[in-house]
């Protein structure tokens, strides 16, 4: 295809219906917002996403595992160093218990720089009698309950690119910069260790890394193979008008990549085959993923790749499954098994938020991690029940100790709630609570491998 052709055909979804975009208030604003991101440099570059796909071809092989997660809505007000930093620290914590206690290669992919965008159950919010467009995540408009905040506003598309540029430099400096130097396994828990169970046992494993890296030395290891860590960032690609102007085309190989994030994503409600958001994440070329909800036939499933990955290509689609920790051990199943038997290459992660939210008496969004802890467990056991490869799991967690999700290690009952409930759309998992999962799924790897 020509290079024009290409470039037209990342124009067919504005034909088809597209699901969750907000009602923007001006609409040549919208022009001239899209005029200008359309002229800034990549947030990624191509290099980089095939790179991604490569680690993830390797998870369909069976032979790494995903570790996907950060906040459900990025702020910009979140976008600063210590937010960053602390979200960091405890994937980069995960990450260490999963490849030293699972002895899995972990590819560590952030809900980071670009989670601006939020589909919703219900286009506007009411209270006290009072109507307003729902919150949409800040690329769209603000959380406070006023009409100039909840305006859907096309300039803050532009702030999001650069909320996204601000984390994925914060990220680049922490990961390449010497922070995530696999000698600094206790400094990441130092704020940590008499606190929390998870805590306590992590510094443990830290200790156990530290005689191992020791003997890696003696042995002639050069300590600079310890200095980095690979970190990809990732979002809901939700927003067509922003992520069709973040399109490029390659100058290497003449592709389109969405150089807004390595990885995309389309959610469950975006998913139709049919749509613009499918059609979209066709023609781009970055490794991309769908989510799953418990209603996903074995045929959507198949005509979703179909759609998506025609030429079977390893490691460009990954199913994010968000069943639910009462429905995955009968809804999965007959995914994996027709997908499996018709020989395409996929990657299966396990959202276990997703399916698992309700409300408590208090009005405030929750999780129990005992559901997230169960739908996890589900996952695995389907997996070694099929002799398939569990390849990772997607969560939203923030490295602040917010009280958001009850349950855990360290537990949080229904009425430590209000204490620290800061997420701006649903409930995260703290650090510690995080941990304590990254510890159940390395026990789970080991089981099943
Ligand atoms: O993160 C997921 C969705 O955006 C969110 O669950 C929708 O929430 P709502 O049902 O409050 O709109
Ligand atoms: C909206 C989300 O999930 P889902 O599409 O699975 O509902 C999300 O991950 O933010």
């Amino acid at each position: 295809m020509s290079t024009s052709s290409v470039t037209g055909a990342l124009d067919a979804w504005r034909g088809l219906p597209a699901l969750q975009q907000p009602d923007w208030a001006d609409p040549a604003e919208l022009a001239a917002v899209t005029a200008a991101l359309a002229k800034q440099p990549p947030l990624v570059f191509a290099g980089e996403c095939d790179q991604l796909k490569q680690r993830l071809a390797e998870v369909s092989r069976g032979e790494a595992f995903v570790l996907q997660g950060g906040d459900c809505a990025e702020t910009f007000e979140g976008s600063n160093a210590d937010a960053v930093r602390n979200k960091l620290k405890t994937l980069l914590q995960m990450a260490v218990v999963l490849t030293y206690a699972a002895s899995v290669p972990v590819v560590k992919i952030g809900r980071m720089a670009g989670q601006f965008a939020k589909p919703r159950s219900k286009p506007t919010e009411s209270r006290d009698g009072v109507e307003l467009p729902a919150y949409r995540g800040d690329a769209v408009n603000g959380l406070a309950f006023d009409p100039a905040s909840r305006r859907n506003d096309p300039r803050r598309l532009m702030d999001a690119y650069h909320a996204s540029a601000v984390t994925l430099n914060l990220c680049r400096a922490f990961t390449k910069g010497g922070y995530a130097d696999l000698r600094q396994v206790h400094a990441w828990n130092q704020d940590f260790v008499a606190q929390s169970p998870a805590g306590r046992r992590y510094e443990q494993l830290a200790g156990e890394i530290d005689r191992a890296l020791t003997f890696m030395k003696a042995c002639g290891v050069h300590p600079d193979e310890f200095h980095s860590v690979e970190f990809y960032s990732s979002h809901e690609a939700l927003l067509l008008e922003y992520e069709r102007a973040l399109t490029r085309i390659d100058s290497l190989s003449g592709r389109p990549y969405d150089v807004s994030g390595h990885f995309l994503w389309i959610g469950e409600r975006t998913r139709q085959l049919d749509g613009a958001h499918v059609d979209f994440l066709s023609r781009i070329s970055n490794p991309i993923g769908v989510k799953l909800g418990p209603t996903t036939s074995a045929d959507d499933a198949l005509a979703l790749i179909e759609r998506l990955n025609p030429d079977n290509e390893p490691g460009r689609l990954t199913f994010v499954t968000r069943m639910g920790a009462g429905r995955i051990r009968e809804a999965l199943p007959p995914l994996i098994e027709k997908v499996h038997g018709s020989g395409a290459a996929v990657a299966w992660i396990c959202d276990p938020m997703h399916g698992n939210t309700f409300e408590a008496p208090s009005g405030h969004k929750t999780r129990r991690v005992t559901d997230v802890l169960d739908e996890v467990a589900g996952f695995f056991e389907v997996h070694r029940a099929l002799g398939t490869h569990p390849g990772g799991i997607h969560i939203e967690f923030t490295g602040d100790d917010v009280t958001e999700c009850v349950g855990g290690g360290h537990e949080i009952v229904e009425d430590d709630l209000p204490q620290r409930y800061e997420t701006a759309c649903d409930p995260r998992l703290n650090r510690s609570q995080s941990l304590d999962l990254a510890f159940m799924v390395a026990e789970l790897y080991r089981h099943n491998a």
